[in-house]
C-alpha cells in the first residue's frame, strides 16, 4: 500500500449538495459489450439526450481514455483489469462531482465490473449490457479489427481469443440488432426517469 503517509480529506461541499444543485441523482451508466456492439454509439446518443434535457453528464469513452490516462496499457488480462480499475476510480470522482457518468468499455470480466460497482453507493451502478451477437459485430467491423484478429494480426481479441463474461443480471439489457440507436437510447433514459435519477421536469 502506497497510501500509508497520506490522509483522506473530506470536502466542504458534499456530493449530495452538488447533485441537488444539478437537480439530479448521480449515477454510473456502465456500458459493457463486445467491440462493435454499439457501446460508444448508444452512450453518445444517451449523453446527447441528457444534455438536451439539461442534465449534467460526462462520457468516458474507451478509445479516448486509452489514448491518454491508460495509454500505457495493452490488452492482456492484467492490463484490462488495471484499465477498468483506473476507469472506475475516475468515474467515482466524477460521481462525487454530482454527475451522471457513462463509461463505454468492453470491460469483459464480471469480477472487475463487480469491483467497480462495490466502489459506489447502492443503486448508483447501472450495468448496461449492449447485447449484440458477435456475428453482427463482425459484420459491422467499424474499425476493421475483427478482420485483423481473424487474420491473426491482433492477438487477445475479445470474443475470439480473449474471454467475455456475459452479464448475469444487468439493470438494462439493450439489443442493438433489433432496435434503432434512438430506441436503445430512449430505453436507457426511461430507466433513469423511472428510477428518479433525473426528473421529468428536466424534459420540459
Ligand atoms: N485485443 C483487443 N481486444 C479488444 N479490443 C481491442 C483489442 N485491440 C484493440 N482494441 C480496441 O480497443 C478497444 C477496447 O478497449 P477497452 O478499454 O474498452 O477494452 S477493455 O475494457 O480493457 O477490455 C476496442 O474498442 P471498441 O471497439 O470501442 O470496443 C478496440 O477498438
Ligand atoms: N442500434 C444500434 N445501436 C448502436 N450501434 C448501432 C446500431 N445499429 C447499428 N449500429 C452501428 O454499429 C456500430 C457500433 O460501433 P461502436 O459504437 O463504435 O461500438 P463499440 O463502442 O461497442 O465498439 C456503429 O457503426 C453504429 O452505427
Amino acid at each position: 500500500m502506497k497510501t500509508e503517509n497520506t490522509v483522506w480529506h473530506n470536502q466542504h461541499i458534499s456530493k449530495g449538495q452538488r447533485a441537488a444543485l444539478k437537480k439530479q441523482k448521480p449515477a454510473l451508466l456502465w456500458y459493457t459489450g463486445l467491440s462493435g456492439s454499439g457501446k460508444s454509439t448508444v452512450a453518445n446518443a444517451v449523453d446527447a439526450l441528457l444534455y438536451k434535457y439539461s442534465c449534467h453528464s460526462y462520457l468516458l469513452d474507451g478509445d479516448n481514455v486509452r489514448h491518454g490516462l491508460n495509454g500505457d496499457l495493452g490488452f492482456s488480462d492484467e492490463a484490462r483489469i488495471e484499465n477498468i480499475r483506473r476507469i472506475s476510480e475516475v468515474a467515482k470522482l466524477f460521481l462525487d462531482a454530482g454527475l451522471i457518468v457513462s463509461t463505454a468499455f468492453i470491460s469483459p470480466f464480471a469480477s472487475d465490473r463487480a469491483l467497480a460497482k462495490a466502489k459506489l453507493a447502492a443503486g448508483e451502478f447501472i450495468e448496461i449490457y449492449i447485447d449484440t451477437p458477435i456475428s453482427v459485430c463482425e459484420q459491422r467491423d467499424p474499425k476493421g479489427l475483427y478482420k485483423k484478429a481473424r487474420a491473426g494480426e491482433i492477438k487477445d481479441f475479445t470474443g475470439i481469443d480473449s474471454n467475455y463474461d456475459v452479464p448475469a443480471a444487468p439493470q438494462i439489457h439493450i439489443k442493438t440488432a433489433e432496435n434503432s440507436i434512438e430506441q436503445c437510447a430512449e430505453q436507457i433514459v426511461a430507466y433513469l426517469i423511472e428510477h428518479n435519477f433525473i426528473s421529468v421536469d428536466n424534459l420540459n
